[in-house]
């Protein structure tokens, strides 16, 4: 098994942030947010990010990034209604890879409810091949860099 990946559950790590709102079919039987909803929240902040920061335009870009690896660890419980933050870094850039180093806090709080990784790899849409990162992504992801 790999080595687990260090996921840093203090808000002070992250260097880009997402407001948003949890949802009335986020709670599951539990009263709790589902563990499946925790991805959507990471999956909006990247693309927020990908969209608004670094001007990924998804359907018309010839290359796009594709989630090949993604895990999540739950540290405390969110449910509706609450107000949450997700915070982003980028672990590391390789060629054709981004690993984004994730947590989820509820709005004011210091310390992660969840923490976790995503990590996207830039493919050419026509060949469903790897492709470098660009290096005007790759001078934005720099900045978010731990
Ligand atoms: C993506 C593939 C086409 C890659 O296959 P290929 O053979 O071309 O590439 P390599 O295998 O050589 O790897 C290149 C590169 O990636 C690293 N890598 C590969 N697999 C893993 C892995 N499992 N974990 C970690 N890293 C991996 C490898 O080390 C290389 O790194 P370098 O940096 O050294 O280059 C092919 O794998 C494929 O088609 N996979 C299926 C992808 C898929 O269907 N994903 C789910 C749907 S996409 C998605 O959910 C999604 C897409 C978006 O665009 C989003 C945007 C914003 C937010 C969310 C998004 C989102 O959720």
């Amino acid at each position: 098994m790999a080595d687990p990946v260090q996921c840093p559950s203090e808000k002070r790590h992250y260097k880009y942030f997402f407001s948003s709102r949890t949802r009335w079919d986020d709670n599951d039987h539990y009263g709790h947010m589902n563990n499946s909803k925790y991805y959507a929240y990471f999956d909006d902040a990247i693309g927020h990010f990908l969209m608004r920061e670094c001007g990924l335009q998804p359907l018309s870009d010839e290359s796009v990034f594709y989630v090949v690896h993604s895990q999540c660890n739950y540290l405390n419980s969110v449910s509706y209604p609450d107000e949450v933050e997700v915070g982003l870094v980028i672990n590391r850039i390789g060629s054709s890879s981004v690993q984004y180093g994730l947590a989820l806090f509820k709005a004011g709080a210091e310390q992660a409810s969840a923490t976790g990784t995503f990590t996207h790899v830039y493919v050419n849409k026509s060949t469903n091949k790897s492709a470098p990162v660009p290096e005007h992504f790759r001078k934005i992801m720099m900045s978010l860099a731990q």
